[in-house]
């Protein structure tokens, strides 16, 4: 397992920039070693930062961006609730990322079949692998500890065969969701969690100083082989007491 960085910025203000650096300084990378730049997005406070950060970029080219989806609410795209809905009004509307690379779910399905035709559009995205290896993997964490889908406590925590999941029993509404499993998310090349706010300072503190141990879900995203960032603000960082790095907006992971 590569190692861990867990940076702390003073408030979402300063790490915002910093988020939208490393998404396209591993889209350059991946486009010169592979051709595209495959992207996992999570949804909640994620959404709102990016859409606030990446369309401002000078020259942003997400023309060779493949972009997938964490995990996903199933109510229709018109609903509040649908993490693909407020990406296209707030960040796809805005970015040049082609309609075809743009992974979403079939909404009309049930939640079974969604989950099934989720997994096969992700696999003809990526042949040959028995899990995706994202580029990237943007992930939040709930208060409960939850990331993805994958909530504590949950039988989903133990899948070790399937891409994605169906879930109809969410804690956290609306009930019914798929998500990636944790074989696709440790499979990713770099991990990015980000966390704000001190809702979050309980449990930050569990995941990053007890680790597995913890039993949050969080704590079990450990890339096999990929980076793994903790970008974090100070009021979510509060409890922390092991070492940290800090930095300010200008600053490049
Ligand atoms: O329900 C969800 O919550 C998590 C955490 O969201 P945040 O607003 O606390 O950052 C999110 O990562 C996930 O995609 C979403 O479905």
């Amino acid at each position: 397992m590569a190692a861990r960085r867990v940076v702390v910025f003073p408030s979402s203000a300063e790490l915002g920039p910093v988020l939208a650096h490393l998404v396209t300084s591993q889209a350059e990378k991946a486009i010169s070693s592979r051709g595209r730049f495959t992207l996992g997005l999570s949804g909640g406070s994620l959404v709102s930062m990016l859409s606030k950060e990446l369309p401002v970029l000078p020259d942003l080219d997400c023309s060779k961006w493949v972009v997938g989806f964490c995990d996903e609410r199933l109510v229709s795209f018109d609903d509040p609730e649908s993490t693909y809905g407020l990406y296209k009004n707030q960040l796809f509307s805005k970015v040049n990322i082609p309609d075809c690379g743009i992974l979403a779910i079939n909404s009309c399905l049930p939640v079974n079949e969604c989950a099934e035709d989720y997994t096969c559009k992700l696999k003809e995205a990526f042949p040959g692998d028995s899990f995706p290896v994202f580029d990237l993997l943007l992930l939040g964490m709930g208060p409960d500890g939850h990331t993805c889908s994958l909530f504590p406590g949950h039988p989903l925590l133990e899948e070790t065969e399937k891409i994605v999941a169906p879930i109809s029993d969410s804690p956290k509404p609306p009930p019914q969701r798929v998500t990636m499993t944790f074989p696709v998310v440790n499979s990713a090349r770099c991990v990015a969690f980000v966390s704000t706010g001190g809702s979050k300072a309980p449990v930050l503190k569990e995941v990053l100083e007890a680790g597995e141990g913890s039993g949050f879900p969080a704590a079990r995203v450990l890339p096999t082989s990929g980076e793994l960032f903790w970008l974090v603000d100070e009021p979510a960082a509060a409890s922390l007491t092991i070492q940290v790095e800090r930095l300010g907006s200008g600053a490049k992971l």
